[in-house]
This record gives C-alpha cells, sequence and structure tokens, in this order.
C-alpha cells in the first residue's frame, strides 16, 4: 500500500451542492496534485450517495488519488472505495476493518489524544487524524488541539498523521514542520476561487518544508 503523505481534501456538500459541482471541484483538485480524498456526505439520501461515491471513485482512478467515505463503512463497501475514515462515534475501527479487509484503508479521529491514536492503531488503523489545530470554518465546534500533538505523534506512532481544522495556504506550514504527513482541508480548499492553484499552492508547502 502506497504511503500517504500531501494534501487531503474532504468534500463539502454545501460547497459542491450537485453532481456536476461536485466533480468539476474535485477534478481541479486532482489535477493541481490532491493526494487524498474523503466524500463526507452528512445527508440520509442513501442513493445519492452511494451514485456520488461512485462517480467521485471513477474520477479519483484517473487520477491515482485514493478515496475514503467519511462515517460510513457500508457504503465504503458498496462502492467500492479505497476505505473509510471513522470518527469516535462511527463504530469501531477493527470491526470496519473486518468488514472491509486487509486492503481496505481506514483512518480514525483522534482528536487530541495519543492515546486514542494508539488504541486506533493497535485496532488496524492505517493512518490516525488530529485536530482541529485552528479555528475551522466547517466545523467551529471541533474539540482543538495543539501542534505539540504532532510532534508526539510522529516520534511515538508507526502510521502516517493527519492533521485538520481550519488548515489554510497560510498556516499549513505549520502544522508540515511539527510533523503532519497530510493535510486534511474542506474549505480553504473547495471555497477557493480557483481550486486548481489552490491546490497547487498547499502542495507547494509539503516541497518548502
Ligand atoms: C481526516 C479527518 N479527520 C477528522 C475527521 C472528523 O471525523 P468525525 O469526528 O467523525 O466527524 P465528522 O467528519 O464525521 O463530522 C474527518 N472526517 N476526517
Ligand atoms: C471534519 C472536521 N473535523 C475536525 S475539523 C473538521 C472540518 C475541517 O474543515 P475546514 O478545513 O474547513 O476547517
Ligand atoms: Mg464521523
Amino acid at each position: 500500500m502506497t504511503q500517504l503523505h500531501g494534501l487531503y481534501g474532504l468534500t463539502d456538500a454545501t460547497l459542491m451542492p450537485t453532481d456536476n459541482i461536485l466533480l468539476e471541484h474535485v477534478e481541479a483538485a486532482l489535477k493541481g496534485g490532491l493526494s487524498l480524498l474523503q466524500y463526507r456526505d452528512k445527508s440520509t439520501d442513501h442513493s445519492k450517495r452511494l451514485r456520488q461515491a461512485r462517480m467521485l471513485l471513477e474520477l479519483c482512478r484517473q487520477y491515482d488519488c485514493p478515496l475514503l467515505i467519511n462515517d460510513d463503512v457500508e457504503l465504503a463497501h458498496a462502492s467500492q472505495a479505497d476505505g473509510v475514515h471513522l470518527g469516535q462515534q462511527d463504530g469501531s475501527v477493527a470491526a470496519a476493518r473486518a468488514y472491509l479487509g486487509a486492503h481496505a484503508r481506514i483512518g480514525q479521529t483522534c482528536h487530541a489524544s495519543l492515546e486514542l491514536a494508539h488504541k486506533a492503531v493497535r485496532e488496524g488503523a492505517d493512518h490516525v487524524a488530529f485536530g482541529a489545530f485552528f479555528p475551522s470554518h466547517t466545523k467551529p465546534d471541533a474539540c482543538r488541539a495543539h501542534l505539540s500533538l504532532l510532534q508526539a505523534a510522529k516520534t511515538r506512532l508507526s502510521v502516517p498523521v493527519v492533521a485538520i481544522g481550519g488548515i489554510s495556504v497560510d498556516n499549513a506550514s505549520q502544522v508540515i514542520e511539527a510533523g503532519a504527513d497530510l493535510v486534511a482541508v474542506v474549505h480553504a480548499l473547495f471555497a477557493a476561487p480557483d481550486i486548481q492553484q489552490q491546490t497547487a499552492r498547499f502542495v507547494q508547502q509539503f516541497n518548502l518544508s
């Protein structure tokens, strides 16, 4: 399995309200050099979610970019996506691993806790996510984490570390220098006027560090 590194985009149903806008926005990010995509749609419209997940998978395949599904192992399985992202309330990593198999990529939210990260890795997570490092437009009530956590996570964990929450082109270098392998972004990426160029700006932050 290729080690993950770089910009991790999360879709947003408000910023991408139709299939066409979703595909256009995601393709622009893929052209700019996106490394990983998460389909994040909190609606209960199952047929829309399955249709969009399948469309995104077809698009991501063309750019060799893995696709993860937020929250929903059944949707990940049905759409044949590359894996799933689970929060602490979204079912266990061990159950997702058993359901999706050894090749699935499984990430888990660990907020600001190294203990949760160790548990996630023990249960079979491939990568762990910490945050929010900055005030988030998309999730204003997200638990906050300190940059020093990334340094500790890098030295103690064997899996890629994701930083999320309020990350912009202007502050991304702070989380990258602190140890983030992946920078996960919604608003500063998909609300940008030129998404391809914005993606390239984020990717450049990795090359500068
Ligand atoms: C990469 C990444 N990190 C954290 C989250 C948040 O997951 P969760 O706490 O389950 O919250 P929701 O995204 O489901 O609202 C994430 N999705 N992706
Ligand atoms: C899903 C999630 N979990 C913690 S912050 C966040 C949202 C990140 O979005 P943004 O990049 O707009 O702050
Ligand atoms: Mg969740």
